[in-house]
């Protein structure tokens, strides 16, 4: 017995509202068809390779799990396929397939010489219904994975979340650091960023904390220039009204709204003077927009 499919191939980093359009279509094909919907994830962007990426919005596992609600998810590295020209490489996602959805702008094969015309003359062969998704845009820009890496890149929290189509997440074990935050009266934990992954604005975030138990919260992302001489960027919490050991413990803290850069002080206590401000604005902003 065949079991027959409908297919989408692409990057899909961030899994953001765009991407959702394309997805969302692929799932209601399978149901039309009633086939298996299958999602290629290729590992990285073109750009990787080629040196000049930002980092991925999100780690791998969690694009798979986001992209699974959709149907069956299966990585590409972009190395295994971009030698394999086009007519190949449309034989293979092909193979008992009913319908293919992507993008505008979705190339294939070798050199990317794969376009959505040749796609469609050769999907029309082989009666396989191809659905090709018109661009979401955002006041006229076209909504990508790019776009929003720039976006966090420059501190632009609030659209990148809009775009994102969820808070963007930061997490990761609390590891022990040199414990100067609690004599400041800002004890933080301090989580291991994800390499891979793109580094936000300097500055500080109000942010969402989840211990698992919610709590709202203020991230510093940088090098803590007052403190420090480092290049090793840094992801510290401190948490509200909360008083608890979490050495060990794994949090995510979502990202909301960028208050203000990181600076370099003059000395410790004007330091913890702005951190008193951020403290005050981060509530007035909680009590103003997030009070339930
Ligand atoms: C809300 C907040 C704002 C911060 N802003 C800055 C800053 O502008 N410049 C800076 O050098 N460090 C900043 N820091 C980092 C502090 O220097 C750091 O948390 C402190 O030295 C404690 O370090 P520890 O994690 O090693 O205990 C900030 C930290 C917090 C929690
Ligand atoms: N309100 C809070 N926000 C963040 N961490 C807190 C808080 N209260 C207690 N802690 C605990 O204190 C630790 C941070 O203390 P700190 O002196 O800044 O040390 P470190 O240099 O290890 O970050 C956290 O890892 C956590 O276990």
């Amino acid at each position: 017995m065949i079991f027959l499919r409908v297919v989408t191939v692409g990057v899909f980093d961030g899994v953001h509202i765009g991407h959702v359009e394309i997805l969302s279509r692929l799932k209601r094909l399978a149901e039309e068809f009633n086939s298996t919907s299958e999602i290629y994830t290729i590992v990285f962007p073109m750009e990787y390779y080629k040196g000049h990426f930002d980092g991925l919005l999100i780690p791998l596992e969690d694009r798979i799990t986001l992209l699974e609600v959709y149907g069956e998810v299966f990585p590409l590295e972009l190395n295994e396929i971009k030698d394999i020209d086009a007519s190949k490489f449309f034989e293979i996602i092909s193979k008992d397939t009913k319908g293919i959805v992507v993008g505008k702008d979705f190339r294939f094969g070798k050199n990317a010489k794969g376009d959505i015309s040749l796609l469609e003359k050769l999907c029309k062969k082989k009666n396989i219904k191809l659905e090709v998704v018109n661009d979401l845009t955002e006041n006229g820009k076209r909504v990508s994975s790019t776009l929003i890496r720039k976006l966090i890149k420059e501190g632009n929290i609030k659209l990148a979340n809009k775009l994102l189509g969820r808070a963007y997440p930061v997490y990761g074990k609390v590891y022990k650091d040199k414990q100067l935050g609690r004599k400041l009266g800002f004890p933080t934990a301090n989580i291991r960023r994800h390499k891979e992954l793109v580094i936000p604005k300097f500055g500080v975030y109000l942010s969402k904390v989840y211990t698992p138990k919610l709590y709202f919260g203020l991230v510093n992302i940088g090098l803590r220039p007052t403190v420090e001489k480092t290049k090793n960027v840094k992801y510290e919490v401190y948490i509200f009204d909360f008083n608890e050991n979490i050495y060990g413990k794994e949090i995510r803290v979502e990202l909301l709204e960028f208050l203000r850069a990181e600076e370099k002080f003059k000395n410790i206590n004007d330091l913890i003077n702005r951190m008193k401000e951020d403290e005050k604005l981060a509530k007035k902003i909680l009590e103003e927009k997030y009070a339930s």
